[in-house]
């Protein structure tokens, strides 16, 4: 699975869960790449950014609140049948401060961990996201087609010396 982390991927973004106790801070997103679907603030890495300072930014621009502390713990790496490759940060955190807005992009929303609405969320979401929710570190390699998840393949690691070292 690390094959991965040597290729070119076109695309970089960052994705931030935020949790608060039992919960994690959902948004339904209003427009750009998954309008519609349900995911957490993210977006794009600009240019001689750091992947943890795009989530930080993120997040403020999309919700309003301000993070610190964020962990790295998963990489995913998507293609998508028209061309387009990306590599995303999965990043998470509790430490926030302020009250979510909504903005332009995102509508924020505070969900039970046990009601997440995986349904309405990317394919892959629910392969990773509640393992990650305990704790778990992954790599995720994801081939779509629009909307819709033709191959699969992620690894899972205990320790972050093994997911990153
Ligand atoms: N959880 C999750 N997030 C995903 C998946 N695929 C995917 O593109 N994303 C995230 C990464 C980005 O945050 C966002 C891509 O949306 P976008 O290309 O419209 O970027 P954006 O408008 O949010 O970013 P920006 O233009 O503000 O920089 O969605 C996925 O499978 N699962």
């Amino acid at each position: 699975m690390k094959k991965y982390d040597k290729r070119t991927f076109e695309k970089h973004a960052v994705v931030s869960y935020i949790f608060n106790k039992d919960q994690v801070l959902l948004i339904k997103k209003k427009r750009g790449l998954g309008a519609g679907k349900i995911n957490v603030p993210g977006g794009h890495i600009e240019d001689g950014e750091s992947a943890y300072c795009a989530a930080i930014r993120e997040t403020i621009e999309e919700v309003s609140l301000v993070t610190d502390e964020l962990k790295l713990m998963g990489y995913l790496f998507f293609k998508f049948t028209d061309g387009l490759t990306m590599k995303g940060y999965v990043y998470r955190t509790d430490n926030f401060q302020g009250e979510p807005k909504e903005s332009d992009e995102a509508v924020p929303f505070w969900m039970d961990i046990e009601q997440i609405p995986y349904d309405r969320m990317w394919a892959d979401d629910i392969i990773w996201l509640p393992q990650m929710i305990n704790g778990r570190y992954f790599r995720g390699y994801f081939e779509f087609d629009g909307d819709i998840m033709i191959k699969r393949e992620v690894e899972f690691y205990d320790s972050l010396s093994e997911f990153n070292p």
